[in-house]
């Protein structure tokens, strides 16, 4: 059985009046049915994993360079995220494909760094509305599974998010059927590489414009073993109200 997990992206909002926030989600979590993490800027991911010690909820960073250290101004190594109190990151989103231009070949090597210190990746996928409409969904998207990802995943390694480009902070959602065969697509995937034991416990995860009111119906579907939410995420009663949907389903 996989645990469910409901993870938050921050992106870059949020500072330490913040962390009110996350006071409040920690007061209305609906015990231990499912695991929440929260993944903040970097500048905030130490006091944030002060906040949530001893609580349910862990937390994540949202990108980390492939490098243990050195010679990379503005970049944070995973090691360094670790030492914050990271026990996540969150690798390859497509606005880092977009704003950083990080390839495939990036993101793989990221994830293999994430690993070495420890780290559990969140691997983010996901096409364009004109990969979409082109019919090229499942192509694009097990393109980006084969090349972001090293050998060697494990469930507690590796969990995947599947984000489509287009509904991101738009409000757009695939229908529930787009979502299934996707999510069913990348099990098959998974399980054809990793192995039957690795490829059935790595956790998938939806995202993209993720709310309250559409939480229950996304959750519904099979291999959807939770989800990845940006901008509901913020406040405590739309991510606790998710949450609490994820747990009921
Ligand atoms: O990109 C996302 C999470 O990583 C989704 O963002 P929104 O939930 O704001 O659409």
């Amino acid at each position: 059985m996989r645990r469910k997990l409901a993870a938050g992206n921050w992106k870059m909002n949020g500072t330490g009046a913040s962390l009110a926030e996350v006071e409040a989600l920690k007061a209305a979590l609906p015990g231990e049915a499912v695991d929440v993490l929260l993944c903040p800027p970097a500048t905030l991911l130490h006091r944030m994993s002060a906040t949530c010690a001893g609580s349910p909820i862990a937390t994540g960073g949202q990108d980390c360079h492939a490098a243990d250290s050195g010679a990379h101004t503005g970049d944070v190594s995973a090691a360094m995220l670790a030492d914050a109190g990271a026990s996540h990151v969150i690798l390859g989103h497509s606005e880092r494909r977009t704003d950083h231009g990080e390839t495939d070949a990036d993101v793989r090597a990221k994830t293999a760094a994430a690993w070495a210190a420890g780290l559990t990746a969140v691997v983010c996928i996901g096409e364009t509305e004109a990969e979409r409409e082109a019919g090229r969904t499942l192509a694009v998207i097990g393109a980006q599974l084969e090349g972001s990802v090293p050998n060697g995943a494990t469930g507690s390694r590796l969990v995947v998010a599947y984000e489509p480009v287009w509904a991101i902070g738009t409000g757009k959602v695939p229908t529930i059927p787009q979502i299934a065969e996707v999510h069913d697509f990348l099990r098959e995937a998974l399980v054809q590489r990793f192995g039957e034991t690795a490829g059935s416990a790595v956790r998938l995860l939806y995202g993209g414009s993720v709310k309250p009111s559409n939480a229950a119906e996304i959750f519904a579907v099979e291999n959807v073993d939770g989800a990845l939410v940006g901008g509901a995420s913020l406040k405590a009663a739309d991510f606790g109200a998710i949450i609490s949907a994820l747990a009921a389903a």
